[in-house]
């Protein structure tokens, strides 16, 4: 794809004496959501550490904002967010920001802004370690969009939030899409998938479906991803390539 945001060729990577992803290649468009959905395990958390460039990988190539990942003009451009939040417990919430900002050598007026954007303004004096785990992770959230990075790579970013909380913050994601941010989220629930531009449906290391969810819908013939998910699982176990 010309142009786009994450390119990845023959991505292979081993743990743990396994190969965890097999032969990997897509490209994702700039400005977009892409959800990276699959079931727990099957290596969504191993290609985004590829793609911000933490994960020793096996072979292949990974292009990100046409530098190679890893590559130090990457580290302001990139927000990456864990999924296990790595904020101090003994902070407040605009305490730990304020220091995240300092090493990022992001504007301290950022602040402000991210703990608003993720709906934690009420609880900017709270103190890290005393948070629901759904505000940990808004808080987690928060300091990967110091700085107003490029790109956004979400591991489970609404894992364990409320269905009302979930909304916002797909709401969010969107008004960072429109402007301007490329966002690369994984989800292991699928009705998180009709919210993205484009999905990566991945499975044990593969990927077994690169489009729209409406392309996922017609060519599936279900009008349901969860099912379009489990007819191209079926798919493949009928045809192994
Ligand atoms: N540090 C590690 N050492 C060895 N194997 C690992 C390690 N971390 C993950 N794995 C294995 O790599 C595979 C892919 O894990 P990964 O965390 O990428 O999956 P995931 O799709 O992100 O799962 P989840 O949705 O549960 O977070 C799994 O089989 C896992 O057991």
């Amino acid at each position: 794809m010309a142009n786009s945001a994450i390119s990845v060729t023959g991505l292979r990577v081993v743990r743990g004496g396994r190969e965890v992803v097999r032969d990997i290649g897509f490209a994702t468009p700039r400005g977009r959501i892409t959800g990276l959905l699959g079931p727990s395990g099957c290596g969504k958390t191993t290609l985004m550490r590829s793609i911000v460039g933490v994960q020793i990988v096996a072979a292949g190539e990974v292009t990100v904002l046409d530098h190679p990942a890893g590559s130090p003009p990457l580290r302001r451009l990139i927000g990456y967010a864990t999924q296990n939040p790595a904020i101090y417990a003994d902070l407040t919430i605009t305490e730990a920001l304020r220091y995240f900002a300092s090493v990022l050598r992001a504007p301290m007026s950022d602040v402000d802004r991210v703990i608003g954007e993720v709906g934690l303004a009420d609880h900017a004096g709270k103190l890290v370690g005393a948070l629901s785990g759904g505000q940990h992770s808004r808080a987690n959230l928060a300091v990967a969009l110091l700085g107003k990075p490029e790109l956004l790579v979400l591991d489970e970013p609404t894992v364990g939030l409320d269905p009302v909380l979930r909304d916002e913050l797909w709401a969010l994601f969107r008004r960072l899409a429109e402007g301007g941010a490329t966002l690369l989220v994984s989800s292991h629930v699928m009705d998180e998938a009709a919210r993205c531009d484009r999905l990566l449906l991945m499975r044990e290391g593969r990927i077994l479906a690169d489009d729209t969810p409406a392309g996922l819908r017609e060519r599936t013939g279900t009008t349901d991803l969860e099912q379009a998910f489990l007819r191209l699982v079926r798919e493949t176990e009928v045809s192994p390539s």
